[in-house]
């Protein structure tokens, strides 16, 4: 199947990079949101990114105004009625994602995929509330997504090959690398990555360390680009928190169980870079 025109619903931080990578490698991308300011974030990170682009020779003026003509923004969902697939990087909730494509079930054309970036929900799930599940699929993008070059791309029970196979496409037109996972809690990113994060903050939350000790000894000792406390910050408290319900729920095992300290701030509305504070503080 050719895929031409994309939309993404969310313009978040993740959203948002999908929407740039799509723009950048042709596509028309249409990009969603529930509120307006959420939109105007969106561009104004893309235009940022573009600008470092231009500054770096990367991209010349041109390429970058064509790249921000691709995109056009709009709150109307029923907008999917023109795209081949819609990416949905929205909020990592269940009712949320299963509300979201129950809508664009009935707003997309019959031929469309439907892909989710969760980061650790059940494609499955998300599938059985469409009446095309063979058309639904995981496309897990890497934050930062103009940076990173994983796609995590996941089978739902149903998803039909030849969708499969349209996604690998794109992913490499994207210009980045695809790796097929079958569908379990976390798939194997977050299955991995999430309880190293957990283990993270419970070091903090018993006072064996301070965050920056706990990051130095990670990026130090490891190697790791960033320390785990930075980066759950980076990722959003939030959505690590989501995360590790998602395995703990999902698993039955209480090697998921997520650290008090994390619910402790997330209920506190410390969700990490994007609000300014989470272990660190950001200005
Ligand atoms: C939760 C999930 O479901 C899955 C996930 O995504 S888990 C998170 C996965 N991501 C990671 O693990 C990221 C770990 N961190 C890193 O790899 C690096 O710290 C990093 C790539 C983010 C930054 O790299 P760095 O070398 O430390 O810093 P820096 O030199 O500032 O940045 C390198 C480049 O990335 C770009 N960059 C950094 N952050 C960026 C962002 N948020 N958006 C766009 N570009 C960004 C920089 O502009 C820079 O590009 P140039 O080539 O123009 O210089
Ligand atoms: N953060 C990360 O590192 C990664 C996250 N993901 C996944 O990507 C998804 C998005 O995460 P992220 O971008 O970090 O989150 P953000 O909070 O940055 O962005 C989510 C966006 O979706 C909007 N939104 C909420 N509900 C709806 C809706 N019904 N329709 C349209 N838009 C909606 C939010 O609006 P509002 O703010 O008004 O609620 C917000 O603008 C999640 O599923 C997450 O698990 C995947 C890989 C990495």
């Amino acid at each position: 199947m050719s895929i031409q025109k994309v939309m993404v619903i969310g313009a978040g931080q993740m959203g948002s990079g999908i929407a740039q990578v799509c723009a950048q490698a042709g596509y028309d991308v249409i990009v969603n949101d529930v509120k307006q300011e959420s939109l105007d974030k969106g561009l104004a990170n893309i235009t940022k990114n573009l600008n470092r682009n231009v500054e770096k020779g990367r991209m010349t003026e041109e390429e970058k105004e064509a790249t921000v003509n691709r995109l056009t923004w709009t709150q109307a969902i029923e907008d999917a009625s023109s795209v081949d697939i819609v990416i949905e990087a929205a909020v990592e909730n269940m009712d949320i994602k299963k509300s979201i494509f129950k809508t664009l079930d009935q707003h997309a054309p019959a031929h469309a995929i439907l892909a989710t970036n969760t980061s650790s929900l059940p494609i499955t799930e998300i599938a059985a509330v469409t009446s095309r599940p063979e058309k639904v699929i995981g496309m897990h993008f890497m934050n930062p997504v103009p940076v990173m070059k994983l796609v995590e791309i996941i089978r739902g029970l149903q998803t039909a090959d030849e969708v499969y196979n349209s996604i690998e496409d794109m992913t490499k037109k994207l210009a980045k690398v695809p790796v097929e996972v079958n569908d379990f809690p976390g798939f194997v990113s977050n299955r991995v990555l999430m309880p190293m994060i957990n283990e993270a903050i419970y070091t903090v939350y018993e006072g064996v360390a301070t965050p920056e000790a706990v990051d130095e000894v990670m990026k130090l000792g490891m190697n790791h680009p960033m320390g785990p406390l930075t980066l759950a910050d980076f990722i959003g408290l939030d959505t690590c928190l989501y995360i590790m319900e998602t395995l703990h729920e999902g698993f039955g095992d209480d090697k998921y169980r997520p650290c008090p300290l994390l619910r402790k701030y997330v209920k506190a509305g410390w969700l990490g870079k994007k609000t300014g504070r989470g272990f660190y503080t950001y200005s």
